[in-house]
């Protein structure tokens, strides 16, 4: 069975203050009533997660990511985070590859498969984005698009390291803009990944790779969403900010 992950990526938004009590509501809530099988990724703003580690249950469902890493573990490169300074504020996880970060940090294929090396190498799991922008939609070459972006990023890693990799398939057409893919776009490009990954690490990697979908994922959608087969949790912008939208999401499974 593979593990069923939502992961909430809070992108630059909330203060302390607001990035604890948010925090501890979805912990609450989490308790409360998600589904037990869910792992519950929260990705705050770096600045933030030491200070909400402490807020979720030791070695319980909740576990924290960065937003991003530098591929380089120290150094002279002013504001940015490196994996072992994540590592050592408590996450778990790294989200790498994330459209925003390709458009506005014109991050590349290549950096970002020295960044994945540079995380798994710091014992960081990576969730890796993936997508395509509206025009590659449009003329109808998004598969191959999207499982480039893999190919160059990740093929060149072993098949142990590649058991440390969640991939998410977030459509940059619906990232932040209501238009959600349906959930057969969804679960064509997920069955698309998934049988690119067999094809270099076998069958049974493939199987046991969490695929998510992101992209205006919210409570009323993301129900039909998880029922897909190769779809096996989401990656959340807005609705992570909101506890009872996010945990609403998380029980839809
Ligand atoms: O980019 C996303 C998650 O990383 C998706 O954002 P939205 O859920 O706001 O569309």
């Amino acid at each position: 069975m593979r593990q069923k992950i939502v992961a909430g990526n809070w992108k630059m938004n909330k203060t302390l203050v607001e990035a604890q009590s948010l925090t501890s509501e979805i912990a609450n809530m989490v308790e409360d009533e998600a589904p037990s099988d869910v792992k519950v990724v929260i990705a705050p703003p770096a600045p933030f997660i030491y200070a909400v580690e402490n807020l979720i249950p030791e070695m319980g469902q909740i576990v924290l990511a960065g937003q991003n890493c530098h591929q380089e573990d120290a150094g002279a490169f002013t504001g940015e985070v490196s994996a072992p300074m994540l590592k050592s504020l408590g996450a778990q996880y790294v989200i790498l590859g994330h459209s925003e970060r390709r458009e506005h940090f014109s991050e590349t294929d290549e950096e970002l498969a020295k960044k994945t090396d540079n995380a798994l190498k710091n014992d960081l799991k990576v969730i890796f984005c993936c997508g395509e922008p509206l025009e590659i939609r449009e003329a109808d070459t998004q598969n191959e698009y999207v499982t480039k972006q893999l190919t160059n990023s990740l093929f060149h890693l072993t098949p142990e390291q590649f058991k440390n990799i969640v991939i998410a398939y977030e459509p940059i057409w619906a990232i932040g803009t209501g238009k959600t893919a349906s959930s057969q776009q969804a679960q064509d490009m997920h069955k698309t990944i998934r049988e690119h990954i067999a094809a270099k690490f076998g069958q049974d990697a493939a199987n046991k790779t969490s695929i998510l979908y992101g992209g205006s994922c919210k409570p009323d959608n993301a129900k039909e969403l998880f029922s897909q087969p190769d779809v096996d949790g989401g990656l959340i912008g807005g609705a992570s900010l909101k506890s009872r939208d996010f945990t609403d999401i998380i029980k839809s499974f």
